[in-house]
């Protein structure tokens, strides 16, 4: 039996892998849960598992709500969870920068994550990977494209990888020139083309930044070098990535757009015991699948997240923390879905480098590229 810990519980992805665990009550047991304000939800999820025995709650007035747990609150609300528990795997599926801190606590218990949080590597890659190396725990891929490179790799050597191939939808507005963008609205940006996730990651989405996070959270996540890390568009998010290797082999991993897959990956590696699916992928009724070269100019955000992710540094956490602001104010309506680019670009030319930053110092170039968004636009 191996106990969950799960943060972000109550969002797409955290409401997923409770129906994954509940898929199979003899292989896991939810021991704790976290999340930032729907206690509500918290509580259904605590009623339904008995086995969880700590809840953490960062909206600190809502703390009172949640009933027969030991209950933590506040902004360390996550770190108080994983240092109160004793569990086997953190399922880190809180979205944003405040996933880090978790991630970095778990592995440095000893204590392997199942990540979704991609934000942990974008923001604070060198860090994760210098505690894995420290630790010898392990990440596992729950991103769609990270899974499917995961799968697409095993039994085979990363020194016969050529490339690894991220796929990417083109996000809601992908039929549109830049031109185009100047007024398209929230409601729009939200109306992802296939996947039916956060806010955050489907405006991320739509201007590529999120394809960029990829980019970084792979070379992170599987120890290659950024030339050799691809993306390519592929509108109907069937084929998830793809492995090629020196010998011209194209490995892929295949599904329908259901995050229930890679998420069971995750908790079950290397097990694939079934599952079910509302829609699994049905060959025969598949439309074409098509593939065209990634258009750098028309997703400028792509091309900027190879030149952050090369320079490492601190330089993630500034590109991370203005989008996260970025996208908070658009979502608010008050800047454009273009001052996005512009946002983040700005914060990137205007950021202090630093080669070797400690956590503290991730923290304070997040809060900088924040405040430096709002100043921006004020
Ligand atoms: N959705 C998807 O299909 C995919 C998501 N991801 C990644 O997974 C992560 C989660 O994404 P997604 O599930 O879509 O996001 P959601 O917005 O649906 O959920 C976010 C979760 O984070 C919690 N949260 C928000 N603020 C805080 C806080 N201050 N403290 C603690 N918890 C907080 C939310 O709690 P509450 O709602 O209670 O405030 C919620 O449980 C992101 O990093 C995203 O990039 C990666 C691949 C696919
Ligand atoms: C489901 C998932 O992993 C998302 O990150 C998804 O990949 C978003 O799709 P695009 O960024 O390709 O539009
Ligand atoms: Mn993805």
């Amino acid at each position: 039996m191996k106990r969950i810990l799960l943060l972000g519980a109550t969002g797409s992805i955290g409401l997923q892998t409770v129906d994954v665990i509940e898929q199979h009550p003899d292989k896991f047991c939810l021991v704790g849960i976290a999340a930032g304000h729907q206690a509500d939800v918290m509580q259904k999820i605590i009623d339904k598992h008995p086995s969880i025995q700590v809840a953490g709650i960062s909206d600190v007035s809502k703390a009172n709500q949640l009933k027969g747990v030991k209950v933590f609150s506040g902004t360390n609300a996550m770190v108080d969870c994983i240092e109160n528990c004793e569990y086997d795997l953190l399922v880190n599926a809180v979205v944003g920068f405040r996933g880090l801190k978790p991630t970095l606590t778990s592995l440095k218990k000893g204590i392997d994550v199942a990540l979704a949080n991609k934000e942990s590597l974008v923001a604070g890659g060198v860090l994760v990977r210098k505690t894995l190396h420290e630790t010898n725990t392990k990440l596992y891929p729950i991103d769609s494209e990270h899974s499917a490179i995961f799968q697409s790799l095993q039994g085979n050597r990363n020194e016969d990888v050529k490339r690894l191939i991220i796929t990417a939808s083109g996000g809601s507005f992908r039929d549109k020139s830049r031109d185009e963008l100047s007024d398209v609205t929230v409601e729009q940006t939200l109306k992802h083309p296939n996947w039916n996730m956060g806010k955050r990651i489907t405006v991320d989405s739509a201007t590529m930044v999120n394809k960029g996070f990829e980019v970084i959270e792979a070379h992170y996540l599987f120890d290659l070098p950024y030339e050799k890390i691809d993306t390519v568009l592929h509108r109907q998010s069937i084929v998830h990535s793809m492995v090629e290797y020196n010998d011209n082999a194209i490995i892929a991993q295949l599904g329908s757009a259901d995050m229930r897959l890679p998420i069971q990956y995750a908790l079950c590696y290397p097990d694939r015991p079934v599952l079910k699916e509302d829609h699994p992928l049905d060959m025969t009724k598949t439309m074409d699948l098509n593939f065209k070269e990634m258009d750098y100019v028309r997703y400028p955000m792509l091309k900027l997240a190879y030149e952050i992710g090369k320079k490492e540094g601190n330089l993630g956490a500034v590109f991370n923390g203005a989008d996260e602001q970025a996208v908070q104010l658009f979502l608010e309506k008050k800047i454009s879905f273009l001052q996005i680019e512009e946002s983040i670009e700005q914060a990137c030319k205007n950021g202090k480098y630093i080669e070797n930053p400690t956590i503290e110092q991730l923290e304070a170039s997040d809060a900088w590229a924040r405040k430096f968004v709002i100043e921006y636009w004020d």
